[in-house]
């Protein structure tokens, strides 16, 4: 279809400050999905592990954290006492504007995922050299909460604008929405008794509204909100007809759509598949067919000073905390890229760049430095590694370059480099060996396949039936109930419990709305299931307990539907923690990477560390 050939978001300078930003390639409608579903890397306890880096090294650590997500918006909440999320795409490259929003993570994507194209294609998490090699989290997707125009830029919802949000100076979301829909009303009351008024009339009306009215009923933010409004009132219908007053005020924030496929990167080029590379796990698939010499992808790069020792994770004897402790590699070291001559590691946030596979010989994409005039990236080459953390991403682009025509439907595959491969091939020669003592566990989302996979639909056990699961998971509900509509049971003790109803069952057409509000990662808890109904046709519903309420507070949630209730790794269990698992960078090549950036005179050696 064409709209498959039409790049539906791409990356440019942000019109609000030379910082990366994201913008519509087509029109959304609200509750469109925006941009392919990306990987999501998660990492663990970094800040915990990492108490000895030095004020200056624990503030570029900061910084780097700060282009991350939270693990509860991904999904990876459970992992580890602490989780922070590396993201690429346009979660990554998109701002925020107090104003603005318009895109939000959407929650249930991550949350609900399922991974029955990976299971069902041959990979056995309990034999496969893969395990805990590449990511377990996925399908990250952008979700438009408003109409975006072709065009437009994309703004995400980061906590961090509400900060802003107060600012009486500038007007917020808020004053926005609510001078549209003024605006709205006044159109309408002019068009009505505009001409019975007079013109004269009409515009004291006006005056009137704008100063006094929204004196007394916007108070402090009246200037805000007046500023957004006309110099007579003749002018309000052409405010709505742009899109209302944020688009109006705002103008530098839609781009032209010419500028954008000259200037722009197209930053859905890549969809994410299964690879065809064995025990490879999941792969970046051509969504379209891409000429020799066009860029697939652009990967902002992300510096990690001091990234092999920041990626180093300690663990202590708990017997005896004298003991060196052992030394294992953060998940993040399989997606971020390395050179042997530098102490920086950098993670690539491009759009779906983190599932691009190692292809050696037969790798079809290539890094080159950014061409663009909106990107300084000379600037950031004859940087020294001192300077790096203070390069904003936009700076920082290289570009995945086509190195042959590749067809869509076809694996993207880049050259980790002679290193990687060479560690790979060991890996899966001794992998056999190295487990062959350890009792390897099938991880939730093996048992999550048997109650949400395509094929087959398992009800879930009651707290009185037989469970499959292991030790290593855990039952987790995703609950928002009814606070005004409780009931009570009497117990046979004579004791009551409070029973709450889940939100209430989805209204056709608000399906989306309605069980959005509940999954989310706020809202997600241990629970217990105690009772069942419905059958496959119907679906399933259950009645739960959940954990996390104070202890001796009994209360159930009913109507609780089958969708939303998933198992999950029990923090440091799932195989992304193993320590046989494999763990190797991807090789960044010596030809575009820079003098500058080369600290390690001798070069790293793991040797030296391990
Ligand atoms: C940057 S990730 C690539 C995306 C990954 N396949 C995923 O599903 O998230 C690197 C990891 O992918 C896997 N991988 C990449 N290329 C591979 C290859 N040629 N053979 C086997 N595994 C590969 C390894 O587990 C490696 O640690």
């Amino acid at each position: 279809t064409t709209t498959s050939q039409e790049c539906g978001i791409y990356l440019a300078e942000s019109s609000t400050d030379h910082v990366l930003g994201s913008y519509a390639g087509r029109t959304y409608n609200r509750d469109d999905p925006i941009g392919s579903s990306d990987a999501i890397v998660q990492f663990v306890d970094i800040r915990i592990n990492n108490q000895h880096l030095s004020e200056q090294d624990a503030t570029h650590l900061e910084s780097f954290l700060g282009t991350c997500w939270s693990g509860d918006a991904t999904a990876g909440m459970n992992e580890a006492e602490e989780v922070i999320s590396a993201v690429g795409g346009p979660c990554f490259s998109s701002t925020g504007h107090v104003g603005m929003i318009n895109a939000v993570i959407y929650q249930p994507s991550t949350l609900l995922r399922t991974d029955h194209d990976l299971l069902t294609s041959g990979y056995d998490e309990l034999t496969s050299p893969g395990r805990g090699a590449f990511t377990y989290y996925h399908n990250l997707t952008l979700l438009a909460v408003d109409k975006i125009q072709e065009g437009s830029e994309i703004f995400l919802d980061f906590g961090a604008e509400y900060n802003q949000y107060d600012d009486v100076s500038k007007p917020n979301i808020d004053d926005y929405r609510k001078m549209d829909e003024a605006m709205e009303k006044m159109v309408a009351f002019f068009k009505k008794h505009g001409e019975s008024l007079g013109e004269k009339a009409a515009s004291e009306v006006y005056e009137f509204m704008k100063k006094d009215v929204l004196d007394l009923t916007a108070e402090a933010r009246a200037e805000a909100a007046r500023s957004l409004l006309p110099e007579t009132y003749h002018g309000l219908q052409a405010i709505i007809d742009v899109g209302g007053s944020a688009l109006h005020s705002n103008p530098e924030v839609v781009k032209d759509m010419d500028w954008l496929r000259k200037e722009g990167y197209c930053q859905d080029n890549l969809v994410p598949g299964v690879s065809k590379i064995e025990h490879a796990g999941r792969a970046a698939i051509a969504a379209r067919d891409i000429k020799k010499g066009e860029v697939v992808a652009p990967m902002p790069l992300v510096p990690i000073v001091k990234g092999r020792d920041v990626l180093t994770m300690l663990e202590y004897d708990e017997g005896d905390e004298t003991k060196p402790p052992i030394k294992y590699k953060q998940f993040l070291t399989n997606y971020v890229l390395e050179h042997p001559k530098s102490s920086v590691l950098f993670f690539p946030a491009g759009p779906m760049t983190s599932y691009i596979n190692h292809g050696g010989k037969k790798a079809n994409v290539k890094m080159a430095w950014s061409t663009k005039l909106w990107s300084d990236v000379q600037a950031a080459q004859k940087a020294s590694v001192d300077e790096l953390p203070f390069f904003s991403a936009v700076d920082m682009i290289v570009d995945l370059v086509a190195t042959r025509n590749i067809k869509k439907g076809e694996e993207v595959l880049f050259d980790y480099g002679d290193d990687w491969a060479k560690a790979w091939d060991e890996h899966v020669k001794h992998w056999k060996e190295m487990t062959k003592d350890v009792k390897l566990s099938q991880s939730a989302m093996v048992l999550n396949e048997i109650y949400h996979g395509a094929d087959t639909i398992q009800p879930f056990p009651t707290s009185s039936e037989d469970s499959l699961a292991g030790d290593n998971v855990q039952l987790m509900c995703h609950l928002l109930y009814d606070e005004d509509k409780i009931e009570r049971r009497r117990n046979q003790d004579g004791s009551r419990t409070k029973v709450y109803p889940w939100i209430p069952h989805p209204v056709t057409g608000e399906h989306r709305l309605k069980t959005d509000l509940a999954v989310r990662g706020i809202n997600r808890m241990d629970c217990i299931i105690e009772e069942r109904t419905g059958d496959e046709k119907t679906g399933y519903k259950y009645v739960v307990r959940p954990l996390q309420e104070k202890a001796g507070l009994k209360i159930l949630v009913k109507n609780v539907p089958h969708d939303v209730i998933r198992y999950v790794d029990r923090p440091y269990s799932n195989p992304q923690h193993e320590g046989h698992a494999f763990r190797h960078s991807i090789r960044f090549p010596d030809d575009v990477f820079p003098e500058a950036w080369k600290d390690l005179k001798d070069g790293y050696n793991e040797r030296d560390e391990l």
